[in-house]
């Protein structure tokens, strides 16, 4: 457990040498604004509006950033707001708590929590955060794997996951459509759902370290909450631009293996967290995915003699594995499953 950064950060002054990224990796000091142009999508639009310009939204901010927010989502506040104390008070409760979730090296824990990445015992430098991860679909077949203290975290993480794993597939069958796909197209690869909930201690040197690396989501499609304090970034034309950190909205994010299936339609949007000296931050991931064995390919329908496939047909598992043995380079394991 000595090796989670809550359990040191607030005693040193100094980030440590195995925490500082190299100048052409680290954030250093240049200020990175937060992007008024990172689409905020009202999803009320949907049933009570223009349901085919939102449909538009989405497509469009799919292809540019990779990246949007939505607003009235139908989640209701206090279920995030719920979801997000309790991991507070889970990352915040004494080690003895969490002692039987913890691993520094590669487990197959259900419920794991982990200082940095799954990658903590081969990695150069380790990322300034604790994490905690487990499977979230379907509820009943996980939840009683998940975290006993604070007792009301599978009642609390239970609702918050059953409304976001809706909500994920309504995102994807309003893609789907706005694809020309038909409307289920997309949404039979969203079978598994797991939680990255992240833990991003203050940091004395915010410039010399990173809380998660740039990186795409290796998944289908991420929702993610964030606790109100600023520090995930998404990378557009080499410039970093920062992510509004409402408490109400969610990030959606089109993750690597939803690029492969739709043919380069849409882009995986890379992205990373960056510390502050302030605030402890607090997100938390749900990666929507599909079952290891499914075979992951790009779309028959957007694909014809003008355009061919760019990627070849390879199983989901193969594509998280090679993620995994490239320290979690999309680029270079996007590249691998190129036809
Ligand atoms: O903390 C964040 O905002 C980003 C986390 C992230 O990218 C991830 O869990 O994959
Ligand atoms: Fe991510």
């Amino acid at each position: 457990m000595e090796k989670l950064v809550s359990n040191w950060s607030t005693n040193v002054g100094a980030v440590p040498e195995d925490y500082i990224y190299p100048p052409e990796t680290r954030p250093g000091n240049k200020h990175v604004p937060i992007g008024e142009s990172i689409p905020v999508i009202d999803l009320s639009q949907v049933d009570k509006g223009d349901r085919t310009l939102t449909i538009q939204k989405i497509i469009n901010a799919s292809q540019e950033f990779g990246f949007f927010q939505v607003i009235n989502h139908g989640i209701p506040d206090n279920v995030m707001k719920e979801a997000m104390s309790t991991w507070k008070e889970f990352f915040e409760s004494p080690p003895e708590a969490k002692k039987d979730l913890y691993a520094d090296r590669f487990t197959t824990k259900d419920c794991w929590l982990f200082p940095s990445s799954l990658n903590y015992g081969r990695e150069k430098v380790h990322m300034w955060r604790d994490a905690l991860k487990h499977s979230c679909h379907p509820l009943q077949k996980w939840h009683h794997m998940w975290p006993q203290t604070p007792p009301r975290y599978q009642e609390c993480v239970g609702a918050c996951s059953v409304e976001i794993k809706k909500l994920g597939s309504k995102i994807l069958r309003l893609t789907s459509e706005g694809l020309g796909l038909h409307g289920e197209f997309l949404d039979q690869y969203s079978q598994t759902m797991a939680l990255s909930a992240n833990y991003y201690p203050a940091c004395p040197q915010p410039e010399l370290t990173l809380g998660v690396t740039k990186h795409a989501d290796p998944c289908i499609i991420t929702l993610l909450l964030q606790d109100g304090v600023s520090g995930l970034q998404v990378l557009k034309d080499d410039t970093w631009i920062g992510v509004d950190p409402n408490p109400h909205a969610i990030v959606v994010n089109i993750a690597s293996q939803l690029q492969v299936l739709c043919n380069d339609k849409l882009k995986s949007a890379e992205h990373r967290a960056v510390t502050n000296s302030r605030k402890a931050r607090i997100s938390a991931s749900f990666f929507i995915g599909a079952f290891g064995e499914s075979i992951i390919e790009p779309a028959k329908a957007l694909v014809d003699e003008h355009c061919p496939p760019i990627y070849k047909s390879f199983k989901s598992k193969e594509f998280l594995l090679k993620f995994y043995e490239t320290y979690g380079d999309s680029q270079a394991t996007l590249e691998f499953f190129k036809a």
